[in-house]
């Protein structure tokens, strides 16, 4: 922490993206002095999150991008653990310091706010930072960001934090305090309680708020396996085991391609079409595939899904759709703030219309495997039945498929997941599963 401050030269401070000072904040050189005082780490994350509150990048972009390459590696570190950390428990975080404001319905600005975020997060979350450390360089982030009025306040209210007591034992918590603990809208808990029940959004918050899980579910992981979550894994798998004689595979939204890669390691002999509608992200998939031997066999192009050219048919379609990502959040955990109700029923507009379009291209008997990373039923059931309502289209039941991934030593001995199936489909859960929450189900077309 005491490195010299790399960001600290003029040249490396993008003061037009995150520093930002308003022309009435008075004489530069209290700001100047005040960069000089924080940490590159601290500032590099002040500055990341300053561009994700203002829809600018994502987390996951923005720390693995040239502003990072900077930072000695413990400061990368660092940068991340507090990037990751004050979006995970931002809805908590600004609960406690609501209530050590004199006025708590006042509203603050956004680098004040962000300044206290910053240092309330290192005083609750992170053990080995001194608390004068995290205290004295969120009162420099709030001066450096031209908000110098609020320095005495910030440093009251993160004194008031530091003293404070822990919260003694719950004997009982409603679902709007666990929600505000854990950091999650609340709407959003209210939601997974209807659908699961109020014990497993207990376990998918607590889940969130962790690093994503390691992956333990599979026997084979590592070599010239993608590296990717379990679930993910899982629903490629699962593809895979649908049709192992499938000659013809389509991938429809495939990048960044881990489940196409699967695919390709599973179905030796197919022919695998991978397309998506993103020329970057494709590109992105193109070059992740080149590392991959087997990945010769699969063919790549840009396709919008709703409206594939040609009239080719497959055996085998993965139709793994975009979607609003809430069983994803330990990962992405910008999405929560993000999110408002009424993108379900949008992202599930997208997705009837990929699912329909993509059956017309199977093959008779042919299957395809519909598949998201999100939690709530509109985007997952809800689409599929609405899709196949009057088709010949049937769902065939899950159960068979794990049942060969066991036997064949693909899970690992002993991985259970009779739980995650749910009506014949899977249905994976932060903190139930060791994994992020995947929906997936197969459907045959009539013969
Ligand atoms: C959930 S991601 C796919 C993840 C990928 N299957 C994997 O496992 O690595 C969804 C993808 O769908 C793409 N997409 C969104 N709308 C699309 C459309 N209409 N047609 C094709 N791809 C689309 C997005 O660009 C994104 O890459």
């Amino acid at each position: 922490m005491k490195n010299k401050p790399v960001l600290q030269k003029p040249s490396q401070i993008n003061r037009a993206a995150a520093i930002k000072r308003p022309a009435s904040a008075g004489p530069t050189a209290s700001a100047e002095a005040a960069i000089g005082k924080i940490a590159p780490a601290r500032l590099a994350a002040f500055e990341i999150l300053t561009l994700v509150g203002e829809g600018k990048g994502h987390s996951d972009e923005l720390l693995h991008s040239p502003r990072m390459e900077v930072l000695s590696p413990e400061d990368r570190n660092l940068t991340t653990a507090l990037v990751m950390g004050v979006l995970r428990w931002q809805i908590a975080l600004d609960a406690r310091v609501r209530g050590l404001l004199q006025r708590p319905e006042q509203r603050l600005a956004e680098p004040v706010a962000l300044a206290l975020r910053i240092g309330a997060f290192q005083l609750l979350h992170l053990d080995r930072i001194p608390a004068h450390a995290a205290l004295g360089e969120s009162v420099e982030l709030c001066r450096a960001a031209g908000q110098p009025h609020a320095t005495g306040m910030v440093n009251a209210v993160l004194r008031k934090l530091a003293a404070a007591q822990k919260p003694g034992q719950r004997v009982f918590e409603s679902v709007a305090a666990f929600s505000e603990r854990l950091g999650h809208p609340q709407w959003l808990v209210e939601r997974w309680v209807a659908a699961y029940g109020r014990e497993a959004a207990l376990k998918i918050c607590e889940a969130d708020q962790k690093e994503p899980a390691q992956g333990s579910l599979f026997r084979e992981t590592g070599g010239d396996l993608p590296q990717m979550d379990d679930g993910s894994r899982l629903v490629a798998e699962l593809a895979a085991v649908a049709m192992p004689a499938a000659k013809t595979v389509w991938d429809c939204c495939a990048a960044p391609g881990g489940k196409t890669l699967i695919l390709a390691h599973r179905l030796a002999s197919a022919e695998i079409t991978a397309t998506d509608i993103s020329a970057k992200r494709l590109a992105q998939t193109e070059a992740r595939f080149r590392r991959y031997a087997y990945a010769e066999r699969i063919r790549c192009a840009i396709a919008d899904a709703t409206t594939p050219s040609g009239d080719q048919t497959f055996d085998l379609i993965l139709c793994d759709v975009p979607c609003s990502g809430t069983g994803t959040l330990a990962g992405n955990p910008e999405i929560r703030h993000r999110l408002k109700p009424e993108e379900f029923t949008r992202q599930a507009a997208r997705q009837r219309a990929i699912l329909s379009a993509a059956l017309k291209r199977l093959a008779p008997g042919g299957r395809l495997i519909y598949s998201t990373c999100s939690l709530e039923p509109e985007e997952c059931e809800r689409v599929v039945e609405n899709v196949i309502a009057g088709t010949d289209t049937h769902q065939v039941q899950l159960e068979d498929s794990l049942l060969k991934l066991a036997a064949s030593g693909t899970l690992k001995e002993g991985a259970d997941l009779t739980a995650a199936v749910r009506d014949g489909c899977l249905r994976t859960l932060p903190g139930l599963q060791n994994c992020d929450g995947f929906f997936a189900t197969v459907l045959e077309a009539g013969k």
